[in-house]
């Protein structure tokens, strides 16, 4: 990486940093990505934040001892660089529609409802076949949940989630502070939600970079294989040496 000090690099974490598995739950995260890391985010004089649609105590749990800045549900919740988080607040109503949406869920065989605090999601890749059902049961939910709520799709997954944020707002609000501040973003990601980084990265002049096997519908600038690829490169640039000035 030339001169690291120019850049940031802003992280998905699903199927860019961690292969996709079964269910939410059952990710391996490998041996050495939390250190390397650490590392890659010391080059770049702590200018990497992690972006991801997990919930942030979920993400955090990945990638122990080390703490990153990161912004979690889709970028409805967010650590800055400073340890302070601000996140959208949802009312006791959701509570109950999480609820509801639990009990109906039960008579989908397969599918998995994984409860994320602000944000819902309906995971049915155990269970291709229920995805219609899935995305007209979360379709009458959203509407439920009135307008402060969009509609997220992902892979094999719908979710509900606060519609004041994004993932490339998340990116903007770093951005505006240190040690983010003054830099060329990079962001790479590898599903729909990781677009709206593309966007923001792309009207920067940043560098935008999609994880993808086969060709997708993207408006980032380039593409990279697999998420292991990219831990090979990540291995790479934390090891390389800063050069004196
Ligand atoms: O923004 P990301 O960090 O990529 O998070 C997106 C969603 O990732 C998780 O679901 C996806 O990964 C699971 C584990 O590999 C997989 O089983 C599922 O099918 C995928 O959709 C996570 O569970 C969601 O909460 C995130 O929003
Ligand atoms: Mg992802």
């Amino acid at each position: 990486m030339q001169d690291p000090s120019q850049w940031a690099l802003f992280l998905d974490i699903d199927g860019t940093l961690i292969d996709l598995a079964e269910t939410p739950e059952s990710i391996v995260v490998p041996a050495g990505l939390p250190a390397d890391l650490h590392r890659l985010s010391a080059r770049l004089g702590g200018a990497l934040a992690l972006v991801t649609g997990r919930a942030l105590p979920f993400a955090d749990e990945l990638f122990q001892p080390y703490v990153f800045p990161i912004a979690g549900l889709h970028g409805s919740e967010r650590r800055d660089a400073t340890g302070m988080t601000t996140r959208v607040e949802v009312g006791a109503e959701f509570e109950t529609l999480k609820a509801a949406l639990a009990r109906e869920a039960q008579q989908w065989p397969g599918v998995l409802i994984e409860n994320k605090g602000a944000a819902v999601a309906a995971h049915y890749r155990r269970a291709p076949e229920q995805r219609e059902v899935v995305e007209a049961a979360m379709e009458r939910y959203l509407d439920m949940a009135g307008e402060d709520f969009t509609l997220q799709h992902g892979k094999m997954v719908v979710e509900i989630r606060p519609a004041r944020a994004s993932k490339g707002h998340a990116l903007m609000a770093y951005l505006n502070e240190a040690p983010f501040q003054d830099r060329k973003p990079i962001a790479i990601g590898d599903d729909v939600t990781d677009e709206a980084m593309f966007r923001v990265v792309n009207e920067l002049g940043g560098h935008s970079i999609r994880i993808s096997e086969t060709p997708a519908e993207t408006v980032a600038q380039s593409t990279l294989p697999s998420a292991s690829y990219l831990r090979s490169l990540i291995h790479r640039f934390a090891a390389e040496t800063v050069r004196p000035e």
